[in-house]
């Protein structure tokens, strides 16, 4: 279980995020969700030892906070970070082995054929420069260097910002055949397609908890986007 507890971030006189507590139980697939600005990188950067933070995170009741970047990987909370960020000058494969690096020690859980088994489109192209990949194929590529990192929690920050929704829908389509086996921490704005894979939900405004509950709860478009603007259902409809 991966838990959070009051996490803090600041940047300067910037408070990014405001004591928020959370839970992931063992392979659970949670989203945090929230407009622009709301804290959501920050809270990932923080558990992944990328920036300081106040407050506690705890990997199966160990904690986290204080470790480097490279020993929190190495415990198998592993990010694949927005943006990509995939060794353009390598190939897909070679990507892959970098990968590896960070699963030593561990039990492995994904060897790069079982990447190839759940990505296809990666297996075609093992060979090609990761620069010659399209958006989506960088980010099926950033989502398999992270599973041959034998990794119990994932934390995936915006994975379909900037895709086709078809592209998008190919992504989210990994993510249900790892759920159950791997813990799942989805940053998004755009809520949807998270909304369909995750158990549990936390509603980030402005670094403070605005919601949180079952995904079901979420369901309501309208309801949701009322919560990350912070638009009471009273303000909504004002009495006459
Ligand atoms: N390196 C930084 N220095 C100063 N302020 C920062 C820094 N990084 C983020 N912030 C600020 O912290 C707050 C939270 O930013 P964060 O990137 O965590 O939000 P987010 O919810 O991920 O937003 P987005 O969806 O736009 O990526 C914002 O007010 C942002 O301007």
């Amino acid at each position: 279980m991966l838990e959070l507890e009051k996490l803090s971030v600041s940047y300067g006189p910037v408070r990014a995020v405001n004591e928020l507590s959370l839970r992931v139980p063992s392979a659970g697939a949670v989203a945090i969700l929230g407009p622009n600005g709301a804290g959501k990188t920050s809270t990932l950067r923080a558990i992944s030892g990328l920036v300081p933070h106040g407050g506690a995170v705890l990997l199966n009741g160990r904690k986290l906070s204080g470790r480097s970047p490279r020993e929190i990987a190495r415990t198998g909370v592993i990010q694949v970070p927005e943006g990509r960020r995939v060794f353009g000058s390598l190939s897909v494969e070679e990507n892959l082995h970098v990968g590896m690096v960070a699963g030593r020690g561990r039990e492995r859980r994904f060897s790069i054929s079982d990447v190839y088994d759940l990505l296809p489109a990666l297996a075609r192209m093992r060979g090609r420069a990761a620069w010659a990949l399209s958006g989506g194929e960088q980010q099926m590529l950033a989502v398999g260097r992270a599973l041959v990192a034998s990794p119990e929690v994932l934390l995936l920050d915006e994975p379909s910002l900037g895709l086709a929704p078809a592209v998008a829908d190919r992504i989210y389509d990994t993510f249900r055949q790892l759920k159950g086996s791997v813990g799942l921490v989805i940053v998004e704005q755009m809520a949807a397609r998270a909304l369909a894979v995750v158990d549990e939900v936390f509603v980030l405004r402005e670094g403070e908890t605005a919601g949180a509950g079952a995904a079901t709860e979420f369901a309501d478009p309208v309801r949701l986007a009322r919560l990350m603007i912070g638009v009471h259902e009273d303000d909504a409809h004002p009495a006459s």
